[in-house]
């Protein structure tokens, strides 16, 4: 049957429908509350048996992706299911709030992509802390200063993966969680500054790297800079009283301000980086997991066949192989494996077992949930 509310009705449903809404929220963020004092109970009952049960752990990685996963699954429309789970990702992420504010370590300055990155994955609650240097983000999370780190690992618009992959060759802190994002870059300008005041354009050079054609194109005798990332561009087209342009993303024009003289100007469209939350736990299966490790073996013949082969025999699929030379031993090579299961399924135990007998160092990285949203 045809909706025949007129406006007044339908204000008056939504106001209804908002008060209900909120009472629920409140009664979840209760729930949160108690959840809170029962971690705390459980580790005074722990240390009081003569366990020694290290720090209460707030933060639920595999919790927090069934439930975002549950919220994809079961929606019915008419929003998009990743709307929904945007919206609950804001509620889990004040209910944490509620239990401990997490500190999270990013790739800095505000306004990158790994910026954009933390907040997509811990939510508006958490507090970011931006740091200069992916070994700064590292020291952060292993020091305590922060609870988590966030840092990009595949096709980075702002860091160098093969920094990230050095860093876990030496670091004892666990992957817990991985974040995927579109790469969408703007022209940004300050507020009324047009076309013909602009003298220059700034971006990370990665970013003038994707976005070629279209400058090519669209302003081929301006002269481009690349600064040390987007961020700073998006700081220095806020700063400079006119004429410099930046090439950043959504979250660097709303943090600075900026204007979108032209939207979507990469040259490829569903370009993605991947960024890697990195914390001091290991993480629980949350039955969509995937698998990082580190694995070193002498450079013979057939070396890379041999490691892979025990994944093809389980029929596990491998998400990610990456090669770096070893920095301790001559003719030694490292590979980062990425493959989907948990360090505590059988079958990925199993092949773990096999690869540790034919390698000269095996590290595990961590187990964590596949990107939900
Ligand atoms: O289930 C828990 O352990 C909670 O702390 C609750 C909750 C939630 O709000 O749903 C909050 C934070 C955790 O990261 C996971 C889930």
């Amino acid at each position: 049957m045809a909706d025949k509310r007129t406006l007044e009705e339908v204000r008056k449903d939504i106001d209804a429908i908002d008060q209900e809404i909120q009472a629920l929220i409140s009664r979840r963020a209760q729930c949160a509350q108690r959840v809170a004092d029962i971690k705390l109970e459980q580790m005074q009952i722990a240390r009081e048996s003569g366990q020694e049960p290290g720090e209460v752990v707030y933060y639920r990685p595999e919790r927090e992706a069934q439930v975002l996963k549950r919220i994809m699954d079961r929606n019915a429309g008419p929003l998009q299911g990743e709307t929904v789970a945007h919206i609950f990702r804001e509620i889990m992420s004040a209910c944490l709030a509620l239990e401990k504010p997490l500190q999270v370590a990013y790739l800095g300055p505000e306004g990158t992509f790994t910026h954009a990155a933390t907040i997509k994955h811990f939510g508006h609650a958490a507090i970011p802390e931006s740091q200069s240097t992916i070994d700064a983000v590292f020291a952060q999370v292993e020091s305590g200063e922060c609870n988590y780190g966030v840092v990009p690992v595949e096709n980075s618009t702002e860091g160098m993966v093969n920094h990230t992959l050095d860093n876990f060759m030496d670091s004892r802190l666990k992957i817990s969680g991985e974040v995927e994002m579109p790469i969408v870059h703007h022209l940004l300008v300050a507020p009324g500054t047009g076309q013909g005041a602009i003298t220059k354009i700034c971006a990370h050079q990665q970013a003038l790297a994707q976005c070629r054609n279209w400058l090519d194109l669209h302003w081929p005798n301006t002269e481009r800079e690349a600064v040390s990332s987007n961020g700073e561009a998006a700081r220095l087209a806020a700063s400079t009283p006119a004429g410099v342009a930046a090439v950043a993303g959504d979250m660097a024009a709303e943090l600075y301000g900026l204007e979108k003289l032209a939207e979507h100007i990469e040259d490829y469209a569903d370009n993605t980086t991947r960024f890697l939350v990195v914390g001091r736990e290991e993480v629980p299966p949350s039955g969509r997991d995937k698998t990082s490790i580190i694995v070193s073996s002498r450079n013979k013949p057939g070396a890379l066949y041999a490691l892979l082969d025990p994944f093809r025999k389980a029929g596990v699929s491998l998400t990610r192989i990456d090669t770096r030379p070893s920095r301790t031993e001559k003719w030694a090579y490292v590979f980062f494996i990425e493959f989907e299961g948990h360090l505590q399924d059988d079958n990925i135990r199993a092949i773990v077992g096999e690869l540790e007998e034919q390698s000269i160092l095996l590290k595990p990285l961590g187990s964590y949930p596949r990107a939900v949203l």
